[in-house]
């Protein structure tokens, strides 16, 4: 079954009174398992894309389904429902909790599932810190690691609850090259490992040549696809 469904799909902002067409009629269909990202060039509507499919805003026309679910049919409670319990976020600026540690931060996301027992949450942070290499740093605060052990702590936050669906907004942006793409293929590994689907936006061509899918957006239209 398709994850999520893009059916012609259009955003405007609302910009005083100027209306900004930030996507333009996008028809997208992602698979439960893909490794894919969204490119263009800054303005092209890829964040405007993944806040759509992260519930986090709604199309001004069109439909947004996420599994057999249309989400612009949904209540707040409905959609907060889905966001916590389907779709793992990571961004750019990594929005770790500066005051928590690493193990601290990767477990935050699971206090609110009342239905994940103490035991069952311990062995999942524990699980998903090995998973993207940090044990040796559990006790340590996010000032004290560099950029791309944060990125990491972040990728094992957005896995703890299980999503089906992982989002990432220039995932990549504030790391170096090199960590870049080591953040990149950890995502792909646990990707291939788990089954997680991916969804990265990015604008380094070296980044986006290690998805098995890139959608080229331009002028909030998608412009070209290529799958590997
Ligand atoms: N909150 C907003 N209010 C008004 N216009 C907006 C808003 N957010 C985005 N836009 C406009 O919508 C268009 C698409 O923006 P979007 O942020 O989705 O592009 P992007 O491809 O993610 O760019 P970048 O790579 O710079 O993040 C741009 O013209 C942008 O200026």
């Amino acid at each position: 079954m398709a994850t999520v469904t893009i059916k012609q799909v259009e955003k405007d902002y609302m910009l005083g009174k100027t209306s900004v067409p930030a996507l333009r009629g996008v028809n997208l269909t992602i698979e439960a398992g893909e490794f894919l990202t969204l490119a263009g060039s800054s303005g092209s509507g890829k964040s405007t894309l993944l806040n759509l499919i992260g519930c986090l805003d709604q199309p001004t026309r069109g439909e947004v389904w996420i599994g057999d679910a249309q989400v612009s049919n949904l209540k707040e409670k409905q959609l907060n429902f889905i966001r916590s319990t389907m779709i793992g976020f990571i961004f750019q600026s990594y929005n770790l909790i500066p005051v928590l540690n690493v193990y601290e931060n990767i477990e935050f996301p699971l206090l609110i599932h009342k239905d994940v027992s103490a035991e069952e949450r311990k062995a999942r942070v524990t699980y998903f810190m090995d998973a993207v290499g940090l044990t040796s740093q559990a006790q340590k605060k996010p000032s004290e690691l560099s950029g791309g052990q944060r990125q990491r702590v972040a990728v094992a936050r957005a896995l703890v609850t299980k999503p089906s669906i992982v989002l990432a907004d220039e995932p990549t942006a504030n790391l170096d090259s090199k960590t870049g793409i080591e953040t990149i293929e950890l995502m792909q590994e646990i990707n291939r490992k788990e089954g997680t689907t991916f969804i990265f936006s990015t604008h380094d061509p070296k980044v986006m040549q290690r998805a098995d899918r890139i959608i080229y957006l331009e002028d909030g239209m998608i412009k070209q696809e290529e799958q590997e």
